[in-house]
């Protein structure tokens, strides 16, 4: 069975009230590939407005949540909070928050069995930097990114895996279709081998890093690229192409229109 296409709108630290409801009234009104899983990740802050007015189907993710309970952690959010607010996803593991604020694998992991035990999706997101991949280390970082979370998640089918090489995270370097396509065939070669053929079969491994309206379509056409993390376009009318680009990817035999 194909693997449904996921494209993921990572907004950062970016918008406001007024630029958020514009963006989000786009995507409302835009004609959206129905089988592609839309998932937008606003900043804590504006979730609850992006859920008043986001319509039903599109969903929203956290770009981060805590490991523990509700209680006395300053500047925290919990899972239950996500839950009470219909928020179903979060982003874990993002480069931005592994290098500059210094979350090591462990503590990623502690956080995505918190939410997946909680029932709340992840995105998980893993990569390389520039001097791993000239070493020749990319797979073997990826695969140790994954591997601290294996190690405590054994059920994978809320999990959503984003692979995004640092050099091309906000940089416009997008990884070619080739690189981006063997990183993903070797993951998923990793998950068969440490979460069986099921896991490996029924993940969707997605791109991230200067993925554009441009790039989009070579991309989702690579066997192994079931969908986007987008950072800087989503937050352009581009996102919409970029959500749509899977309509063309005949060479998986997925096209559906
Ligand atoms: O970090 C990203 C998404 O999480 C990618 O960002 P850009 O698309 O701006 O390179």
């Amino acid at each position: 069975m194909a693997r449904q296409f996921f494209v993921g709108g990572n907004f950062k630290m970016n918008g406001s009230v007024e630029s958020i409801k514009k963006i989000i009234s786009y995507l409302n009104d835009a004609k959206l590939d129905p089988n592609t899983e839309v998932v937008i990740a606003p900043p804590a802050l504006y979730l609850l407005l992006a859920r008043e007015h986001l319509k039903p189907g599109l969903e929203i993710a956290a770009q981060n949540v805590f490991d523990k309970p509700n209680g006395a952690f300053t500047g925290e959010i919990s899972v239950d909070q996500l839950k009470d607010s219909n928020i179903t996803w979060t982003l874990l593991g993002h480069s931005e928050r592994r290098v500059i604020l210094q979350e090591d694998d462990a503590f990623v992991a502690a956080k995505t069995k918190a939410a997946l035990d909680g029932g709340i999706g992840v995105i998980l997101c893993c990569g390389e930097s520039l001097e791993q991949r000239e070493s020749g280390k990319t797979i073997e970082v990826v695969t140790s990114q994954l591997k601290a979370v294996a190690e405590k998640v054994k059920d994978w089918s809320k999990i959503v895996i984003a692979y995004e090489p640092i050099w091309a995270i906000g940089t416009g370097k997008v990884a070619s279709t080739e690189q981006a396509q063997e990183v993903h065939a070797a993951i998923r070669q990793w998950l068969k081998k440490e979460l069986g053929d099921k896991t490996a079969e029924e993940t969707r491994i997605i791109y991230g890093g200067s993925v554009s309206e441009k790039n989009c379509k070579d991309l989702s056409k690579q066997p192994d690229i079931d969908g986007f993390l987008v950072g800087g376009a989503s937050l352009k009318p581009a996102f919409v192409d970029i959500i749509n680009s899977h309509l063309y990817g005949e060479e998986k035999g997925n096209s559906r229109l």
